[in-house]
């Protein structure tokens, strides 16, 4: 566990040693069981919370100021789940101003921080700006880390709000110029998103914002360190492509041209990739271990959602399918991971720009981090033009949208993803897999749109 030490560089606020972690913790713990399970990109819903340790707890203002500054790794326990680090930035006051009433955390009754109030810092727009001043200025501040790579300055004083969308992490926006991502569930280890913006600004890839600084910790004992949260450019006056998807949809028009584009715009990103990081070729060795994976997570899933069990057996299929594939002339390297409508900004140039490179947030670092055939994201969005579709019962839509998409895709990159339809045809299953956990655990009301995508997919072909 570390206390504060004098940060490096011109730091706003010059952080005093704070209260022990562990009485902060143990005062904090009947106040964070209740309202940590509420939050939006709280991973382990339907488990009560069984007790709490702290991995790292930085005072970044003391609680004595007003308001004071508090940011706190913090490992949940849950029965029958690994325990998960989660980040919690919290501001402390006296009283809470009436704005800041939707961000109470709670009271204290006990331990340093009784009798003040403790609440979601992100919301407060003094604290807010002393998080940014942190991320202009690179430097140690305990056991947190700020960099920033060479470039312009980032300014100060940017009027700050938080992102009010769903969201696994939370981001806050300053002054429309800039976006400040803070994980929420966090691990030791590189971190996918990090790496791959910073790669594909290496390779001149346009399509996706260049990290301006970043945050980082590497608490006491910890193997590695942790990446915490980045900064990047924020597109102004995007529309994301699920809300433009849906608008279509209730217009009745076509989305034909916009999802030839996100093919194109998907298949530079790709090769961007390709140039910055390693590739290999999918081995025997390889396609096997992928179609095991693939079955591991259909029957972990169908252990965990009922309603996918009567089509576990069909759905195999496409994994024995996959398994039996012995071209090893494919090649494997590194992709987006997550790709869906939403992860896609159109610019207000008419430009498409591709977001959140942190892969599926319920998988481990290094399993997100692995190379896969670039099928992998083709199978994500056409996932998601079928998700959009459902909404409005439009299967022609769906069907219009994925083959135009395939036809962008195939015109930038010189291959057609459809010719890969053993491959195509697993990654797609296992995404509507995916996406049936995720919406179980998530959005329940939702489960039925990856369902109807399982029938399909399960169905005698
Ligand atoms: N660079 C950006 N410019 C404009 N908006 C952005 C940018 N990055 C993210 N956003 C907005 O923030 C939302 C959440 O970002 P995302 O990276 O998807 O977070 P999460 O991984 O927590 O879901 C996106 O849906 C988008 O609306
Ligand atoms: O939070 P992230 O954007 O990283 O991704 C998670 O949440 C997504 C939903 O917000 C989820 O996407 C699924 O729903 C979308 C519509 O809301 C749809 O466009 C996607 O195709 C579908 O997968 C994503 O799977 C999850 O990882």
């Amino acid at each position: 566990m570390s206390e504060t030490v004098p940060r490096s560089g011109t730091a706003p606020a010059r952080p005093s040693a704070g209260a022990a972690p562990r009485r902060l913790l143990d005062s904090l713990a009947p106040l964070l069981r209740d309202w940590l399970p509420r939050q939006r990109w709280f991973a382990g819903k339907g488990r009560p919370v069984t007790g709490f340790a702290p991995v790292a707890a930085t005072e970044l203002r003391p609680s004595s100021a007003e308001p004071g500054l508090l940011h706190l790794l913090v490992d949940a326990r849950q029965p029958g789940r690994d325990t998960d680090c989660y980040q919690l930035l919290l501001g402390v006051r006296r009283t809470l101003p009436a704005p800041l009433s939707g961000a109470l955390v709670g009271r204290p009754r006990g331990g340093p921080l009784a009798g003040l109030t403790v609440y979601e810092a992100l919301h407060d727009p003094l604290l807010a700006d002393v998080l940014l001043d942190l991320l202009r200025t690179p430097g140690d501040l305990g056991p947190l880390h700020f960099e920033r790579p060479r470039g312009p300055a980032v300014p100060g004083s940017l009027a700050p709000r938080v992102l009010d969308v769903e969201q696994s992490n939370s981001s806050l926006v300053y002054g429309d110029a800039y976006i400040f991502k803070l994980f929420r569930r966090v691990a030791p280890g590189t971190h996918p998103e990090l790496e791959l913006s910073r790669a594909l600004a290496r390779a001149d890839c346009p399509r996706v914002p260049t990290p301006v600084a970043w945050a980082g910790a590497r608490p006491d004992g910890a193997a590695e360190p942790y990446v915490l949260g980045l900064l990047q450019p924020f597109v102004a006056g995007a529309a994301d492509g699920w809300a433009l998807a849906l608008r279509a949809l209730s217009e009745g028009a076509a989305f034909t041209r916009e999802a030839a584009a996100l093919g194109r715009a998907t298949a530079e990103v790709h090769q961007a990739l390709a140039r910055a990081l390693p590739t290999a070729t999918l081995s025997r060795t390889r396609t096997e271990a992928l179609a095991a994976a693939m079955t591991e997570r259909l029957h972990s899933t169908a252990r965990a959602v009922p309603a996918l069990r009567p089509y576990a057996p069909a759905l195999a299929a496409a994994y024995t399918a996959l398994g039996a594939l012995d071209d090893t002339r494919r090649i494997v390297q590194r992709v987006h991971g997550d790709l869906h409508l939403g992860q896609c900004l159109c610019g207000a140039d008419g430009a498409w720009h591709v977001i959140d490179f942190e892969g599926e947030p319920a998988r481990p670092l290094a399993e997100r981090r692995r190379p896969h055939p670039t099928v992998r994201d083709v199978a994500g969005m056409l996932r998601s033009f079928e998700y959009a579709a459902c909404t409005h019962r439009a299967p022609a839509w769906a069907a219009a949208c994925r083959d135009a998409y395939c036809d962008g895709y195939a015109e930038a990159a010189g291959h057609d993803p459809r010719a890969e339809r053993v491959l195509l045809r697993a990654y797609e299953t296992d995404k509507a897999v995916y996406e049936v956990l995720y919406e179980a655990r998530h959005r329940p009301d939702w489960l039925p749109v990856p369902m109807s995508a399982i029938r399909r997919l399960a169905a005698p072909r």
